[in-house]
């Protein structure tokens, strides 16, 4: 059994998009909770005993003949419920009342009129105030099940939000989950410690205990090997790994010749420096270089080098004798892009080399202890764990590197090219003080060559474009505002010290529409 804390709240998902944005917002509310897709969540019921249910949306219909419903266990209980969009719909459909398929949906941001008082909005809403939310549905529930009363509505949805409040069951239309409603964090917190009566006082201190306790009942006494790239993902796996299960862990840092200048050496020597675990350095260059050549298409390039690292580790692993674990610093916004639920509205992104990119068959096994945790969240961990500010205040850097900065075929030259602007990019930022106002900046070379005169001779040389941006989890960014005279003056320096490059752009397009990396 995995040791958690007695107090907590059990998701169960439907297959949202947004399921895990609800266990954050319970973790940030201080309170424990699981999430467990709704086929195991009467095992998970059972195993946690929880004090309360969140029910998640999702991409069906409780129309749909055989759509997912929440197990009996949890209405029979007589522990609190939350459903939230199609959480709603089940409870209501399970309960005795009504849903139908709505003449047009909502998308996007609406508003809802309070109504009437309820726990739920305690401290937060009060009557015949209006307040923005964010909606995603087509269905609607148009009759309530028996002891449940509507306390706001919205134009689209008579029953925005209903509740029952002597069984102290709780439904919305809209998502209380996503930023874009705005009074959401609260009206989860509202839930889970002012309806569930939890107090609110769960820490990362007590993820890493829990998780230490997960990674030791699944390894047991076998052998891991641990990606190391010498990002805040995998450092911080690695630390936890290790206070889990001590040498049982080796350490792998492949060097694919696809790295920043410099950071091999960086990182090997901090990690050195600062822990006592064995690290392995391998070079590894001429076979992805070999490997990349004649490649353009960015999921090809994507799904090679995510099939290499895995033979780089198996490699390895060979050689300390046998590994049955494979370790990987992969969170959750790695896996929701590279992974499309069958017969919902989620497509495939881009392959992130750790999952995406795995290979079919893989002989070790994953452990991933932050898969279901945000970037900031991983920092947060990081300080806990009391990891140097040098891993965990550095900007996210892809798995394969350089070859999705470089359009078109990736070669040496071109990776070199990259590297010394880059670095110019990198070292103008530090100077200028901006490096921790930035989530992630880095440097582009295009494929493209341009007219150019320098000491009165014409030029035909490479574009590279820069990128900036600000963010809190990567699943949404906003370029950062340089001002035009820092980027005036990079783009002088490198276009003076860099042969190959002769004219430099900004690239000034958020996530969305944009992805943060060009490939
Ligand atoms: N050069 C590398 N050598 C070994 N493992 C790597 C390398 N690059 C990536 N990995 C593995 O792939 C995982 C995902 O990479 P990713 O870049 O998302 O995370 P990270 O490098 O740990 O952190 P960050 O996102 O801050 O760069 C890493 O956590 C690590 O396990
Ligand atoms: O380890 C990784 N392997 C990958 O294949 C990969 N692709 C994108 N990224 C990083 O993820 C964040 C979001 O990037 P995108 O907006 O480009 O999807 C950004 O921080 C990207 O740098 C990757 N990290
Ligand atoms: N976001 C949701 O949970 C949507 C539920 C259901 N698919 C609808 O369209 O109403
Ligand atoms: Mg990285």
């Amino acid at each position: 059994m995995s040791a958690h804390p007695s107090d907590s709240i059990l998701i169960v998902d439907f297959g949202s998009q947004v399921t895990q944005l609800i266990a954050r917002r319970v973790r940030e509310a201080g309170v424990y909770s699981e999430i467990s897709p709704f086929s195991m969540a009467e095992e998970a019921f059972e195993r946690l005993q929880p004090r309360g249910v969140i029910l998640s949306g999702s991409p069906a219909s409780v129309l749909d003949e055989d759509s997912p419903r929440a197990p009996d266990c949890v209405f029979e209980s007589g522990v609190p419920v939350l459903g939230i969009c199609y959480g709603q719909q089940t409870m209501m459909a399970q309960l005795g009342g009504a849903v139908q398929l709505g003449d047009s949906g909502e998308f996007g941001r609406a508003f809802i009129s309070i109504d009437d008082r309820c726990e739920l909005f305690d401290g937060l809403w009060t009557e015949s105030e209006t307040h923005q939310v964010w909606m995603s549905h087509g269905d609607k529930v148009t009759a309530l099940a028996e002891g449940f009363r509507v306390v706001a509505t919205s134009e689209g949805a008579p029953y925005a939000v209903i509740a029952d409040d002597t069984r102290r069951y709780y439904g919305m239309q809209f998502h209380p989950e996503v930023v874009h409603t705005p009074d959401g964090g609260r009206l989860i917190a509202n839930f889970a410690r002012h309806v569930c009566g939890l107090a609110g006082d769960w820490s990362m201190a007590e993820f890493r205990d829990a998780k230490i306790a997960e990674i030791r009942e699944q390894v047991g006494d076998g052998r891991v090997i641990c990606g190391l790239s010498g990002g805040v993902d995998s450092a911080v796996a690695a630390v936890l790994i290790h206070e889990a299960i001590g040498d049982q862990l080796t350490c792998v840092f492949v060097d694919h010749g696809l790295m920043r200048a410099g950071e091999a050496e960086q990182v090997v020597g901090l990690f050195r420096n600062s822990y006592n675990i064995p690290l392995v350095h391998v070079q590894a260059e001429t076979l992805f270089l070999n490997g990349l050549k004649g490649v353009t298409d960015p999921e090809a390039k994507r799904k090679f080098i995510g099939k290499t690292f895995i033979d780089v580790f198996e490699e390895e692993a060979k050689k300390i004798g046998g590994a049955e674990f494979l370790a990987q610093g992969t969170l959750y916004p790695d896996v929701i892009e590279s992974v499309s639920f069958t017969g919902g509205p989620s497509v495939t992104i881009k392959s992130h080399h750790n999952v995406g990119g795995l290979p079919e068959r893989m002989n070790m096994k994953l452990v991933e202890p932050l898969r279901e945790l945000f970037k900031d969240e991983v920092r947060a961990l990081g300080q806990e764990l009391g990891l140097p500010k040098a891993f965990v205040g550095r900007h996210p850097f892809p798995g394969p590197g350089l070859a999705i900065r470089i359009p078109g075929e990736v070669s040496k030259d071109r990776c070199d090219i990259l590297r010394k602007a880059d670095s110019i990019y990198l070292a103008e930022i530090r100077n200028a003080g901006l490096y921790d106002a930035i989530w992630q900046a880095f440097a582009v070379l295009l494929p493209v060559r341009t007219v150019g005169v320098m000491g009165d001779g014409r030029t035909y040389d490479h574009v590279l474009a820069l990128r900036a941006v600000t963010s809190t989890d990567g699943m949404t960014a906003e370029i950062y505002p340089f001002p035009s005279e820092f980027l005036a003056r990079v783009a002088t320096r490198i276009v003076n010290e860099v042969r190959g490059v002769n004219r430099v752009v900004y690239d000034y397009t958020s996530k969305p529409p944009g992805t943060i990396e060009w490939e």
